[in-house]
């Protein structure tokens, strides 16, 4: 399956579980920065329909997908990467921002839709055999997760895909992800 038919279906195909989703994503005008349309998830989280929905969804995916590891991005890909990670039966392995894992880590710097930052994993966390689903809340610039792409690749694990709850389609994201991906799938459950 190519990452472009992978990219937004979800919406389409499964229209009540994309308007769950979206009614509980609130927009925050002008945070952090003026100018931004923030997407906040917390209403999402404190739904235990939604985030079960959302949490059963991605999980569906991992194993689709083959995975042996599910790779969650500081901070809000960690909140939906670890039941997915619990409900798909595999590991869970975290991308942190710099200075924050205590062993000895590969690190990559990156931008984003209103900043710039350096994320850092335990390469030992993942071995030549692991297949890596990387999760995070939001595709913006796409800066964040190709960093994370990137990262993976240098552990020397194999990339089982990238899932996003949601892609902000204004922002050249998906162009700059599915390059990075190679043949490895792309998943946006919401486009916006
Ligand atoms: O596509 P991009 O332009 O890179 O933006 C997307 C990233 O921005 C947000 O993270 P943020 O760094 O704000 O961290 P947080 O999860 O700790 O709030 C979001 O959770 C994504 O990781
Ligand atoms: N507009 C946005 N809303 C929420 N998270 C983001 N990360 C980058 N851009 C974002």
């Amino acid at each position: 399956m190519s990452p472009q038919a992978e990219a937004g279906p979800a919406a389409s195909s499964r229209p009540a579980l994309a308007d769950l989703l979206l009614s509980r994503i609130r927009d925050v005008p002008d945070y952090p920065k003026p100018g931004i349309a923030f997407k906040d998830i917390t209403p999402l989280l404190a739904d235990p329909e939604a985030f079960t929905a959302l949490t059963d969804e991605l999980a569906a995916f991992s194993l689709a997908q083959g995975a042996t590891k599910v790779v969650g991005l500081e901070a809000r890909g960690f909140i939906l990467a670890a039941p997915v990670a619990v409900r798909a039966g595999m590991g869970f392995v975290p991308v942190r921002k710099a200075g924050k894992l205590p062993g000895a880590t590969l690190a990559q710097a990156y931008d984003l839709e209103y900043g710039s930052a350096e994320m850092e994993i335990h390469a030992e966390d993942l071995s030549p055999d692991d297949r890596v689903l990387i999760i995070d809340d939001v595709l913006a610039t796409g800066g964040t997760a190709e960093a994370a792409i990137q990262l993976i690749r240098r552990t020397g694990a194999q990339l089982a895909g990238l899932a996003v709850l949601m892609e902000l389609t204004f922002l050249p994201g998906r162009e700059r992800v599915t390059a990075a991906l190679g043949e490895a799938p792309y998943q946006a459950l919401l486009t916006v």
